[in-house]
């Protein structure tokens, strides 16, 4: 018997006027994976991530859940299901703080009192919050605390699949590296798929890499092959060039 994917994206098309963002994409993801999506600005990788979570009505094509067709779907229905968002812009509750964050995303699970406080203390220690980060409102976190913050809101909320838009912009490589550990612990029990264009991020977490181009998939394969592919090389060292060249 075949097993059914957890997520499947089956001749995804997303069209802006007569730009085609997203150009007829099958995608299948299976449970327990961390996949990756990258690809050069333009790619298409955050319109396919917006119709994955559903945030965007894909054009055609259609986005299976286990099997289930999103479409139509409400966003609470959709969360509902365990499927998890991140976006760029965290979704956290500026005037809570920390600890309070993580205990709402965490009543999602209907746990008694006792079990919910433990869920959030571990999730603190997960993400590697101390006390007085635990304490202090969401609004006054630094960029990575804030993005940590979410992720241990998803960690918290225990999700059959996280999808995560460039959890790593705007960090230091230190704060990638421990992003890396958060994520590998969201992974324990939830499938992941992430958009990202840090290189070393990828190569330290997703097992399988699906590489975007003009809308399209243009090769899936591990980290280590897709480093070799001398297509891949050819449209990031391109845009290297390009870059350089705009520069003078
Ligand atoms: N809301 C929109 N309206 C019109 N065109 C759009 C819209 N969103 C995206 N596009 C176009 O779709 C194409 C793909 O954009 P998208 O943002 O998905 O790429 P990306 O791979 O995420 O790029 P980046 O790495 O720069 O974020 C681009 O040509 C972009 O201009």
């Amino acid at each position: 018997m075949s097993k059914v994917p957890i997520l499947a994206a089956r001749g995804l098309v997303k069209r802006f006027g007569g730009v085609a963002a997203v150009d007829g994409v099958d995608l299948v993801v299976d449970a327990g994976e961390i996949r990756c999506l990258i690809g050069p600005n333009g790619a298409g990788k955050s319109t396919l991530f917006k119709c994955l979570t559903h945030q965007h009505q894909p054009t055609s094509g259609h986005v299976l859940f286990e099997g289930r067709d999103l479409q139509g779907l409400a966003t609470h229905r959709i969360a509902r299901l365990g499927i998890a968002i991140k976006n760029q812009i965290p979704s956290i509750y500026a005037n809570l703080d920390v600890r309070e964050n993580i205990r709402l995303a965490g009543l999602r699970r209907w746990l008694g009192k006792r079990q919910l406080n433990r869920v959030v203390e571990l999730t603190l220690d997960e993400i590697g919050f101390d006390e007085r980060l635990a304490s202090q409102p969401a609004a006054t976190l630094s960029h990575a605390h804030r993005q940590w913050c979410e992720l241990g809101m998803l960690l918290a909320s225990s999700p059959r699949i996280a999808l995560l838009d460039e959890p790593t912009a705007g960090m230091t490589r230190e704060e990638m590296l421990k992003t890396v550990d958060v994520i590998k612990r969201l992974n324990a029990s939830a499938t992941v798929i992430v958009v990202e264009h840090d290189l070393e991020f990828i190569a330290r977490l997703a097992q399988r890499v699906t590489v975007l181009h003009r809308g399209k998939v243009l090769v899936e394969d591990t980290m280590d092959k897709i480093e070799a592919n001398e297509i891949v090389r050819d449209i990031y060292l391109g845009r290297k060039k390009e870059a350089a060249h705009a520069e003078g």
